[in-house]
């Protein structure tokens, strides 16, 4: 039987979007790949490698590359692989491109500024025709374009959808697993991101392995009452989406929001590497709505703080050490 999904498209050739393009390909699918730059789409469709953003990986044979969002027209499924504030943007532009009810899969971690909308949400609200689907957890673009072992999570309203989908684009190295908890998947991939700033900072400034294993079990707390809050199911939060991500992301400076963290617990300034830590654009959104719902997430408060320069790094340590005592649930 043919796959249902054959012929993907990837929008946004960064690191995610590459890996992502490569992964479907090896899955058998026939890809286009979509970048906004024209020259560099070029030097990547001549050369076969995106040196920029995930350099030493060889595209596939069976990926196409276009600068023209009109390239997309024919696909069956689009992989939506910009940045989270982006993500609106190039939604809006890719709509008339589309056919009606075709699933668009968010893959970004974020939470829009100015709306406090996920990133389905945003979707539903830029490509009002498509079918809204998320693809998030425990995965680095140049650990899943290497082949090495990875499993995310795939969630759409219609768990048939969601199924179809990870059928399409899963192989034995890139496990997908299907849910319908599309709203628990696209918060822990957005409120890991700001936890994993914290264990940045708590390797920095080394305090010690016991230290970091507590932020996790404290920032994973958080990130259960936060979304409890706002409609995840229990077991997506403790799942690849939710605890798995969560681990991956706090554990290692290969993260760029760990990495981040790791800078400014070491006194080196906000911004390392000069890319994308979608945690940093997020901050502020996520406290905000914790806020207006009274969920207490204070180890994301302090990185909000430490963020808007409202805290140093001795302040906001010193105020989560000073918390008065608790029960631990
Ligand atoms: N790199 C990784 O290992 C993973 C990344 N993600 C998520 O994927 C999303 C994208 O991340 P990466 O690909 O790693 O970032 P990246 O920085 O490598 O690439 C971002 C891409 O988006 C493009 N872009 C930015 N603004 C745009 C706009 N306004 N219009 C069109 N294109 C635009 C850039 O040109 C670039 O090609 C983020 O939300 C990230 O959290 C998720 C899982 C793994
Ligand atoms: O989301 C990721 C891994 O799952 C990538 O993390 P960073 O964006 O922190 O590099």
């Amino acid at each position: 039987m043919p796959a249902r999904f054959s012929t993907i498209g990837v929008v946004g050739a960064g690191a995610w979007g590459t890996a992502l393009a490569n992964a479907a390909a090896r899955a058998g699918r026939e890809v286009v790949l979509w970048g906004r730059d024209a020259e560099a789409v070029e030097a990547m469709a001549r050369s076969r490698t995106n040196p920029a953003h995930l350099p030493g990986v060889r595209l596939a044979d069976s990926i196409t590359l276009s600068a023209s969002l009109a390239a997309l027209s024919g696909c069956d499924a689009v992989l939506l692989v910009v940045p989270a504030q982006a993500s609106r943007e190039v939604a809006h532009a890719l709509a008339p491109h589309l056919a009606a009810g075709t699933p668009v899969v968010t893959c970004a971690k974020g939470i829009e500024r100015g709306t406090s909308l996920f990133m389905t949400q945003v979707l539903a609200e830029a490509c009002p025709g498509a079918t809204p689907a998320i693809l998030s957890g425990p995965s680095f673009a140049a650990d899943v374009a290497a082949g090495l072992p990875t499993a995310v999570t795939l969630a759409a309203r219609d768990l048939g959808v969601a199924e179809g989908l990870a059928t399409a684009l899963g192989s034995s190295s890139f496990r997908l697993y299907h849910s319908d908890d599309v709203r628990g998947v696209e918060i822990g991939g957005a409120a890991k991101n700001v936890l994993a700033i914290a264990a940045g900072i708590v390797g920095g400034r080394q305090l010690g392995a016991s230290a970091g294993a507590a932020l996790i079990a404290r920032g994973f707390a958080e990130l259960m009452r936060f979304g409890k809050a706002f409609g995840a199911r229990t077991e997506t939060l403790t799942g690849l989406s939710g605890l798995g991500d969560l681990i991956l992301t706090c554990s290692t400076a290969q993260s760029r929001n760990y990495a981040l963290g790791l800078s400014l617990g070491r006194n080196e300034g906000l911004h390392p590497t000069g890319k994308l830590a979608e945690g940093a654009l997020t901050a502020a959104v996520l406290v905000a709505m914790a806020q207006a719902r009274g969920v207490d997430m204070p180890i994301a408060r302090a990185v909000e703080a430490v963020l808007a320069g409202r805290s140093d790094i001795e302040q906001a340590i010193g105020s989560l050490l000073a918390r008065p005592q608790k029960a631990e649930a």
